[in-house]
């Protein structure tokens, strides 16, 4: 049975006495979830070609670069100007900093149209997040997982349902990399808000 500790508190992920990580499973209810990712299915998805090796292609999902003004960001050598933050997805920006303790400004929503859709290992440590990278994942439609793999050690699954929150520390960036692997046997489409703070004009600075 869930308890009102469900809702409120997160799980927290320690490693040598480092914390990597914070979870709440049910950050939105049911009805929240559904609403809002009814809305997310009308971003304006892309789906950039990216060079790997010396070779083009499609990236395996979709995204979109969404914040406050001058927040850019750059991707494979490309620099994507933010899509204006929508009156709902800016009070829900709100209410995921005021949860997690971080002022985040912007949104890279990815699009994981179903089970052959994925996103490899990395760390969120571009330059542009600064010394202590901020980014909180909300996740919406089908359950995946997000493997968290640091140094030697263990991997850690987390399976994050519909409506569930998972706040990476700047711990977690520096120390372990994450991934959101193919599920094959995954039919329906996941959509994930991955709130960041980053330096407003970093990318135009003289
Ligand atoms: O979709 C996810 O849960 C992971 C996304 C992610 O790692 C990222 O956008 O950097
Ligand atoms: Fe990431």
């Amino acid at each position: 049975m869930m308890t009102l500790d469900d809702y409120l508190l997160p799980q927290r992920l320690h490693k040598g006495g480092v914390e990597l990580a914070r979870y709440w499973s049910h950050f939105l209810s049911e009805e929240q979830a559904d609403q809002l990712l009814g809305r997310c299915r009308n971003l304006h998805w892309q789906q950039p070609r990216v060079r790997v090796f010396g070779k083009e292609h499609l990236i395996p999902r979709q995204q979109c670069w969404l914040g406050e003004p001058g927040c850019q960001y750059r991707y494979s050598g490309t620099l994507l100007d933010p899509e204006p933050l929508s009156p709902w997805l800016d009070a829900l920006m709100l209410s995921v900093s005021q949860h997690c303790g971080v002022r985040y400004n912007t949104v890279l929503a990815n699009r994981y149209r179903d089970g052959g859709d994925k996103m490899g290992w990395h760390s969120d440590n571009e330059p542009e997040m600064g010394a202590e990278p901020q980014v909180a994942i909300l996740s919406l439609g089908a359950a995946r997982p997000l493997q968290l793999r640091c140094g030697e050690g263990q991997q850690q699954e987390f399976v994050m349902p519909h409506g569930s929150l998972l706040q990476l520390l700047p711990e977690a960036q520096r120390r372990c990399k994450h991934q959101l692997p193919a599920r094959a046997a995954v039919h329906g489409e996941r959509i994930s808000l991955t709130f960041r703070r980053i330096t407003p004009g970093y990318w135009s600075r003289g």
